[in-house]
């Protein structure tokens, strides 16, 4: 994954700019500076265009002259040069109407830049109206693209915009991969298709997310009783903004933000003859992020068959070893450890041969036989199949080159590593038996591109997934770190350093065990 998690390290104190037109009946610059409220955040606004419309249709629409619109970025800037301004983390740019006014955001983001603003930029093409009106004149499309979208953080275009767009014919998920890709050329960092209109007969509500590094569909739950919430699309782009204003990765924000439109869907309420989205207020720290709104990634279509993996026989793993000889794994079940991973690394100076990893693996499971140990075989997939080992436990990468389906069929269980929000809806799609969440502390055993999350972490991960999965927390955790992940909730804690390179590992076990079980 292409993220450097920020889930321990978010910001709460910055300021947003929102452009774009407003909308009386609660979509536009409304429904904008609703999303930011919900999160206690500051936003800044920026009027491009008003516009009078309701779920019948546009009935008018007036684009400000640009030189108003020029002013007001202006005032923005000035009030971003005041001591005790908040530091711009993140634009929002909605509907512009024509040519003049995006030349005027351009300059206005070029007078940021050079005031030192380095802030993320989300550009919301509104195109077109969902009543069919056009909300961009039609010769601006292309100064859209070439004078904006080089800009752009993240683009996110509904179904109708990116056909508009790349001019192609967006009918099945194939299609809008493809228009997706294709529009990602025109110099935006990243695209997200928002497929609320997209297979509006099915359960679900798929989305599908492309940057050079990082393409996935991300699923949510579909609410077919409630016809046309106003401004979800606005919601969905502002709520981005949010989450990449406060320091998440773009993928991450993205997970968020569908969790936002979710629950803004769930709880949506019909005022004045249209359904309004409904957030509530929203912690900064963890969005009150609900299970029921968080969706599921997956590289593949999102009609691909899930696969349905073995359980774990509890949701609390207990003390749980990561090894790296047939010998550990002897010693430590010996002292009492019931969960246990052997962790055979091939990216060594001195990588083992396949026949090695056979015999280990072989001998392993032979070693936990009839012992009611959980043996998880780490990376090798297939002979951890092949000798009938309790579980596997892989990493997101791994996950690319495994064939789950088979891990599912052999009846194995499937431990999936996880480090932030799109790790874990991408874990949650696999629904494997139980999810790792790190690194919790700094290790030293591997070098890890992620910031160290923190108890506080591990409690908002424990809210948010427990009873769905049994959760471990692995990275850096001794006697003591293990005893503070103890309130947490966890029922699991993962440890390399802290048993074998203790001076006495059978007393660092029997430690271990007895303050994790003690009640
Ligand atoms: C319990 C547990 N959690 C996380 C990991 C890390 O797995 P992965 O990301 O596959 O990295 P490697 O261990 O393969 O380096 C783990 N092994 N166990
Ligand atoms: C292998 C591994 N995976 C991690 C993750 O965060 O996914 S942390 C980690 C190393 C754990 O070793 P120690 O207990 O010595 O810190
Ligand atoms: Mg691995």
């Amino acid at each position: 994954m292409n993220n450097v998690i920020s889930v321990s390290k978010i910001q709460t104190t910055e300021s947003i700019l929102l452009i774009g037109g407003t909308d009386p009946s609660g979509a536009g610059l409304q429904s904008d500076l609703r999303v930011v409220h919900a999160l206690g955040l500051h936003a800044y606004s920026v009027t491009s265009a008003v516009t009078a419309q309701h779920n019948t249709g546009v009935s008018d629409l007036g684009v400000l002259n640009a030189a108003h619109v020029k002013a007001q970025l202006v005032s923005v800037q000035k009030a971003l040069s005041n001591v005790d301004a908040r530091p711009l983390a993140a634009i929002k740019i909605g509907m512009l109407g024509d040519e003049y006014v995006i030349n005027a955001v351009r300059e206005g983001i070029e007078l940021l830049r050079k005031e030192g603003h380095a802030p993320r930029i989300i550009i919301d093409p509104v195109i077109v109206a969902s009543s069919g009106e056009r909300l961009l004149t039609a010769d601006s499309e292309i100064a859209l693209m070439s004078k904006l979208f080089p800009l752009a953080d993240v683009i996110t275009p509904n179904l109708d915009e990116l056909a508009q767009l790349t001019q192609m014919s967006v009918d099945t998920t194939r299609d809008i991969e493809r228009a997706t890709h294709c529009l990602l050329a025109s110099g935006a960092r990243s695209i997200l298709l928002k497929g609320g209109h997209f297979d509006v007969e099915s359960e679900q509500s798929s989305d599908y997310f492309s940057s050079e590094k990082l393409n996935f569909w991300l699923i949510g739950k579909r609410w077919p009783d409630r016809e046309n919430v106003r401004g979800t699309g606005c919601l969905f782009a502002t709520a981005i903004t949010c989450a990449s204003a406060q320091g998440y990765a773009i993928a991450d924000a993205i997970v968020l933000a569908k969790t936002a439109v979710s629950r803004g869907i769930r709880q949506a309420e019909s005022i004045g003859g249209a359904y309004q989205a409904r957030l509530g207020d929203m912690s900064p720290h963890d969005w009150s992020v609900d299970y029921q709104d968080f969706p599921l990634m997956t590289p593949e279509a999102p009609d691909a068959k899930r696969p349905v993996l073995a359980r774990c026989d509890t949701l609390r793993l207990g003390i749980y070893p990561v090894v790296d000889s047939v010998e550990w794994v002897e010693k430590l079940i010996n002292e009492g450890i019931q969960t246990i991973q052997l962790r055979l690394k091939t990216d060594t100076d001195t990588p083992p041969t396949f026949e090695e990893l056979d015999t280990q693996i072989e001998a392993a499971v032979e070693v936990c036989r009839g012992r009611d140990i959980r043996l998880f075989i780490n990376d090798h997939w297939e002979l951890a199949i092949k000798h009938g080992a309790y579980g596997i436990h892989l990493g997101q990468e791994d996950l690319y080159d495994a064939d789950i389906h088979a891990i599912a069929e052999a009846g194995c269980r499937l431990g999936v590593s996880t480090h932030s929000y799109t790790e874990v809806a991408r874990a949650s799609w696999i629904n494997p038996s139980y999810i790792a969440l790190g690194p919790i502390y700094a290790t030293t055993s591997k070098d890890m591109p992620w910031v160290p999350q923190g108890v506080a972490a591990v409690k908002r991960w424990v809210d948010l997934l427990k009873g769905e999965y049994p959760l471990v927390a692995i990275g850096g955790i001794n006697l003591e770190r293990a005893k503070a992940l103890k309130s947490s909730g966890i029922g699991s804690v993962a440890m390399i350093t802290a048993i074998t390179k203790a001076e006495d590992y059978r007393a660092a076990t029997k430690k271990l065990i007895e303050v994790w079980e003690k009640e």
